[in-house]
């Protein structure tokens, strides 16, 4: 687990989408969407679960002010990662409302999830390819510190950000 708590890393699924993540602390996450549907969505502080399911392989689960639920299973060592994320009808219809730096919006998600319909919900499960991780050091507020933009992976991969 110590190994995994710290780490940032970028992954592409299977679908295209590139999405990056910085596991924080035991119960927190810092994520940015470089491309997708909301491509261009960043959060900081997602309270988590996360669980060591067995050596070297993590379950990361969390529920969003947007009422979109996700469950991510990591395997590092692999370059893996599988994901299930259940999208409100509401965000399918309107994926664009969550595109913004989330914790400046977070009211107006919740006025989104309960102005707009719930159901059914989009199930996208997927596969991905981490394409880049490196160890960033517990609570480290520099790892996500602003929003994505066209060339940022490659600035991280390079070692410019
Ligand atoms: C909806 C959020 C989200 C964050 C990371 C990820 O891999 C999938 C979904």
């Amino acid at each position: 687990m110590q190994d995994f708590l710290g780490m940032q890393l970028i992954y592409t699924y299977d679908n295209g989408w590139e999405y990056e993540i910085y596991i924080k602390n035991e119960d927190t996450i810092d994520y940015r969407i470089h491309s997708g549907i909301v491509g261009g969505r960043w959060v900081r502080n997602q309270k988590v679960n996360l669980v060591e399911l067995t050596p070297g392989i993590f379950k990361v689960a969390w529920t969003e002010p947007t009422g979109t639920d996700v469950s991510l299973d990591f395997m590092p060592n692999k370059n893996k990662t599988h994901g299930e994320i259940f999208f409100p009808k509401w965000v399918d219809e309107h994926p664009k409302l969550t595109v913004c730096y989330q914790n400046d919006f977070i009211d107006k998600m919740h006025k989104a999830r309960n102005q707009y319909p719930t159901y059914p919900k989009t199930v996208v499960s997927e596969f991905s390819t981490i394409t880049f991780q490196q160890h960033r050091g517990i609570n480290n507020e520099n790892v996500i510190a602003q929003a994505p933009y066209q060339g940022m992976v490659n600035d991280i991969k390079t070692g410019k950000l």
